[in-house]
């Protein structure tokens, strides 16, 4: 496995349309881990441009605080992406994400043309894996360029792509999610969950956000302030969880050389001891927000 980079909170991840100004407005004091600046499909074709403009001069602004924020530019091949992704790399956002990326030579051609537009170093790219055919390459993918930092799943084309239906417990992409999920971990990349559409269900939100965190995201993307909260809550660590991760940390110590030891009864080997120290960094890096 290629080592994971040093943590840096990705819970809650909020797309919005790079034309609507109320919105970007907004997004300055919403408590989100990152912003998506969108120019794709939230975008009609004739504010393409003009959102374009907004979200770099967002990107230029230096207002979003500790907000990490990201461009997602329309795919290769259509009229827009050349132009888009020239002017996010020289706007320098902290990621350029691009749709719809469905092959490891994709990767190298959009990090070179990234390059070739003079992106400054700090930004990396997240690519998005919502085809069939990502998913069937997307260890490829994922290890195509140290640039790409982040994959993000697109659900709602994931179920286009698949004839398939949106349900609760998301049975039909589960397959989808899980290669995606596989090969991020494979190869040290982060991974956050696809959107939940029904912004007025916060009981449905809330389900799938759980269950993202138990299938083992980093975190979600989203398309409302509404949503930011109960992600926050979910994917960190709860008190109880920090808790018991104290306490196996505790537990080994005690058994100092010991290669097994009990915890509340329960056997505590060295990779036990791994995952409580990782919930204790995600913990920390989320308190020092
Ligand atoms: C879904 C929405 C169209 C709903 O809009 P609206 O009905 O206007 O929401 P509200 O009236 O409840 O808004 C309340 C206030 O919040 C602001 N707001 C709303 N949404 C956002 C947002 N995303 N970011 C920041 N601020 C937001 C409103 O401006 C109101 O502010 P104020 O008046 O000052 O109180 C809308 O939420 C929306 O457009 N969401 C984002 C849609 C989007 O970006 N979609 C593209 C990405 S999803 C996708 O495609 C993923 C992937 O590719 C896939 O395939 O799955
Ligand atoms: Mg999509």
């Amino acid at each position: 496995m290629t080592a994971t980079t040093a943590y840096r909170p990705r819970r809650s991840v909020l797309y919005m349309p790079g034309s609507n100004e109320r919105a970007l407005e907004k997004a300055k004091t919403l408590p989100v881990d990152a912003l998506i600046l969108d120019l794709e499909d939230a975008v009609a074709p004739d504010a393409k441009e003009q959102a374009r403009e907004n979200a770099c001069a967002a990107v230029r602004s230096g207002d979003y605080g500790r907000r990490e924020l990201t461009i997602r530019v329309n795919g290769i091949g259509t009229q827009w992406h050349e132009d888009d992704l020239a002017a996010a790399a020289a706007a320098g956002p902290d990621a350029v994400v691009v749709p719809k990326v469905s092959s490891a030579a994709e990767v190298r051609q959009l990090v070179a043309a990234l390059e070739a537009a003079g992106a400054p170093e700090h930004t990396k790219l997240w690519a998005m894996v919502e085809t069939p055919v990502a998913m069937l390459h997307c260890e490829e993918i994922a290890a195509a360029s140290e640039r790409l930092t982040v994959l993000v799943m697109g659900t709602n084309d994931l179920a286009k792509e698949l004839h398939a239906e949106h349900v609760p417990g998301r049975a039909p992409l589960l397959t989808g999610l899980g290669l995606c999920l596989l090969a991020a971990r494979a190869t040290g990349t982060v991974i956050l969950d696809g959107v939940f559409n029904d912004v007025k269900d916060a009981e449905g939100f809330a389900a799938e956000c759980l269950q993202g965190r138990q299938l083992g995201f980093d975190g979600k993307t989203l398309i409302h302030p509404g949503q930011v909260e109960t992600c926050n809550a979910t994917f960190a660590p709860s008190e109880a969880q920090v808790e018991e991760a104290r306490g196996i940390l505790a537990a080994w110590e005690q058994g100092a050389g010991a290669g097994v030891v009990t915890y509340n009864g329960r056997m505590i080997e060295n990779l036990h001891v791994e995952t409580a120290q990782r919930v204790l960094s995600t913990h920390e890096a989320i308190a020092g927000l």
